[in-house]
């Protein structure tokens, strides 16, 4: 009979991340996963992984994993500050009064704080006209003390978030959704952000070591922000490039989409971001899938009647699976912390930019 830790180790294919890993996780507190890492992965026929009736399922904690990450973000802000003399400044742009919508906007805002960053909310009401918001964007954009600007999705109706989006200045757009950051994406080439919920998928996969080469992955929902990101991310070929985990069988499924179980029934693995509660069961997937839930809804509690979050996925399916993100608790709180490594990787870019400009202009006037 295998382990656990063998099962999971056969999913991977090598153990090239094994040194990154230790380095973020050295204090050990990850639990399962340090455990998981310290295992030499062994490269057997995938049809073999069989999982036993007494398996325990892996709960991927991305609370957990967040919490790591933001020291190293801590950290290197705090040495960036020092030498640079920049505290890198966030901007979100908001135009609404949703209170959970709110909510995440707050995680950004105590996420900056937590880490030194400088934080700014523009909030608009609805009778804002598109015009307005462009030219806050524009202003922004040309701000050398802004470092990274987010338009928080959604936006109403009457608001064309395409154009928004794609009138942020590519160098701070931290949350790698304009044409030119998703367009390296497509071409298998790297942007300079990639957007934080995908990325917050690759850490979970890259921290746990979940390799996807040559497996069924299976993606619910066709969003940028997303869905299709992440399916076009995990079906590239190259696996060196740090920001792409890929090689995997990709079928993308949506709300047009026929026979959706027929397509789960043979997934390795399901990435689920359509916020359709409970829209993944368990008798649609097959043993050993690893579930990947993007989703959160808001559900009464039938017991309690208390409102509870939940996802796509259905609780139920996670006894059957060799390991889970849960929700809340799981992709969620990595959002909010890719974001804010985005936001310091364009600090530091601009930086560097402006620096040498500078040595330029020197050299310039020596001439
Ligand atoms: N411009 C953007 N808009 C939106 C994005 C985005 O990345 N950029 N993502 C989502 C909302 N979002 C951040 O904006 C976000 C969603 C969920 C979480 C999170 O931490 N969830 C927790 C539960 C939180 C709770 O208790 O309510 C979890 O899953 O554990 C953070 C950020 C759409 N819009």
């Amino acid at each position: 009979m295998i382990s656990l830790q063998q099962r999971i180790s056969r999913f991977s294919l090598n153990c090239c991340n094994i040194s990154r890993f230790s380095r973020l996780f050295s204090t050990s507190s990850l639990g399962q996963a340090h455990k998981i890492q310290k295992t030499n992965p062994i490269q057997t026929n995938e049809q073999q992984i069989q999982v036993q009736p007494s398996h325990q399922p892996i709960k991927l904690n991305g609370t957990l994993l967040s919490k790591h990450i933001m020291e190293s973000i801590k950290k290197d802000t705090d040495n960036f500050k020092s030498r640079s003399g920049i505290t890198p400044h966030l901007v979100v742009i908001y135009v609404g009064d949703n209170p959970q919508i709110e909510s995440y906007i707050k995680m950004k805002r105590i996420g900056c704080e937590k880490v030194g960053f400088k934080f700014t909310l523009d909030k608009f009401t609805e009778d804002i006209n598109e015009d307005q918001l462009l030219k806050q964007i524009a202003y922004h954009s040309e701000d050398p003390n802004v470092n990274g600007i987010i338009v928080q999705l959604p936006l109403p109706s009457h608001i064309d978030s395409h154009k928004l989006i794609q009138s942020i200045d590519p160098k701070k757009d931290v949350d790698g959704l304009t044409s030119v950051n998703l367009g390296q994406i497509f071409l298998n080439k790297k942007p300079l952000f990639v957007p934080c919920t995908p990325l917050g998928i690759m850490e979970i996969m890259k921290a746990y070591n979940i390799k996807l080469q040559g497996k069924h992955v299976v993606v619910l929902g066709r969003s940028n922000l997303v869905g299709r990101t992440i399916a076009t991310m995990i079906s590239q070929k190259d696996m060196n490039n740090p920001s792409v985990l890929g090689g995997a069988t990709v079928t993308l499924l949506h709300k047009y989409s026929k026979n959706i179980n027929l397509h789960l029934r043979t997934a390795d693995v399901v990435i689920s971001a359509t916020g359709v509660a409970g829209l993944v069961k368990k008798e649609n997937l097959k043993n050993g899938v690893i579930l990947i839930d993007v989703g959160i809804s808001q559900q009464k509690d039938e017991k309690t009647g208390a409102i509870k979050l939940v996802g796509d996925i259905h609780s139920d399916a996670h006894s059957k699976s060799l390991a889970y993100t849960p929700v809340p608790g799981g992709v969620g709180p990595l959002t909010v912390t890719m974001l804010l490594r985005n936001v310091l990787k364009s600090s530091i870019l601009q930086y560097k930019i402006s620096s040498a400009n500078i040595d330029k202009k020197l050299k310039s006037t020596l001439n």
